[in-house]
């Protein structure tokens, strides 16, 4: 099922908040101030794509997220999905979409979760024969024998996840909108989900949208990353081509009580991140350039435990939020 999404914006409109007397006046009449969650995006996803949609906290994801499937309506701009407009076509585009919020289960908390899965194949009218065939698939990839039996609230949190995925799959959707779906799961847990998906996408060409701040997600699962940031899409690539993306450069990282605010930044360095006294820094794939800047940075500093690495998928993400944010978007 394919995406077309044409300068796409939404608007929140909150109520300001006041203190004092003012906050009576606002009661009594009250002012109200608009959000620009999402700022105009373009984008076309083809049916069968995976597709990593992602973005930092607040970036407009979920708002996003929720156009697409029909849950908020757009303030303006086009969107069809599979032909359809989802905020008119609700109903009818549910039987082709699953979605799965990581926050938000939709078991019944009470009951195992193959009756939810029987009850939903009832829902979404599936042919028995075919709820057979797709429960034994899933069942089989997500190992769910153990415990779909017992209630959904006696389940670990990686056991209703595996759950909620197979809900959401039960129905054979044509395009699968995941928001954190791995989180706070093992790397067993994680693993299985990553592998249903992509599975499912190999069998049945389902498009698969991933939100998730687990770039491991991303890596296993997508194959183009569009990455969006306070509103606005700011890049849109082949996985592929995000890894070159900080090609001839590499990753320079040191521990250092000091404060490193006044570091002399020559030119062809950029701070990635500093957290807990840990500094990332990206620098030029130079052995020359790369050894004076440790002896400076020796010099200057009390340094331990210095590495050079290869930037990971997760390094070249935050690199580009923070790059692309402070140079606008593309
Ligand atoms: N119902 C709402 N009313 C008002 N503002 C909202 C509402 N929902 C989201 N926002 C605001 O819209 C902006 C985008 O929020 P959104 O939830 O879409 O971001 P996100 O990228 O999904 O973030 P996160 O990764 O933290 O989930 C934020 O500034 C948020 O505060």
């Amino acid at each position: 099922m394919n995406i077309i999404v044409r300068d796409l914006k939404k608007h929140y409109k909150v109520k300001k908040r006041e203190v004092g007397l003012k906050k009576i006046k606002q009661l009594l009449k009250p002012e109200y101030s608009t959000i620009d969650a999402v700022k105009g995006i373009d984008l076309q996803i083809n049916e069968g794509e995976m597709v990593g949609f992602i973005g930092p906290n607040g970036a407009g994801k979920s708002t996003t997220i929720k156009m697409l499937t029909g849950i908020l309506a757009p303030s303006s701009g086009d969107i069809f999905v599979g032909g359809l407009n989802p905020a008119k076509d609700r109903k009818k585009l549910s039987y082709n979409i699953g979605t799965v919020f990581g926050q938000k289960s939709q078991l019944w908390f009470h009951l195992p979760p193959i009756d939810t899965f029987k009850l939903f194949s009832k829902i979404y009218e599936v042919d028995n024969f075919e709820f057979k065939k797709q429960l034994s698939l899933l069942v089989d990839i997500l190992q769910l024998e153990p415990f779909m039996h017992k209630p959904a609230r006696q389940l670990s949190l990686g056991q209703r996840m595996k759950c909620e995925i197979a809900a959401s799959l039960l129905h054979n959707p044509k395009l699968i909108f995941l928001d954190e779906p791995t989180i706070g799961l093992d790397v067993v847990a994680k693993r299985q989900i990553r592998t249903a998906l992509t599975e499912m996408n190999k069998r049945e060409n389902t498009t698969v949208i991933l939100t998730s701040h687990d770039a491991g997600d991303i890596e296993a699962i997508c194959e183009r990353v569009v990455i969006i940031n306070e509103g606005s899409l700011i890049l849109d690539n082949p996985i592929k081509s995000l890894s070159g993306y900080l090609q001839n450069n590499k990753l320079l990282k040191f521990k250092t009580a000091h404060d490193i605010s006044k570091l002399k930044m020559t030119a062809g360095i950029e701070i990635v991140s500093i957290e807990n006294e840990t500094v990332n820094l990206k620098v030029p794939d130079n052995n020359d350039f790369l050894s004076k800047i440790i002896v400076n940075l020796i010099n200057d500093y009390e340094i331990e435990d210095i590495s050079i690495t290869e930037p990971s998928l997760e390094e070249v993400i935050h690199s580009i939020y923070t790059e692309k944010s402070l140079r606008g978007s593309v």
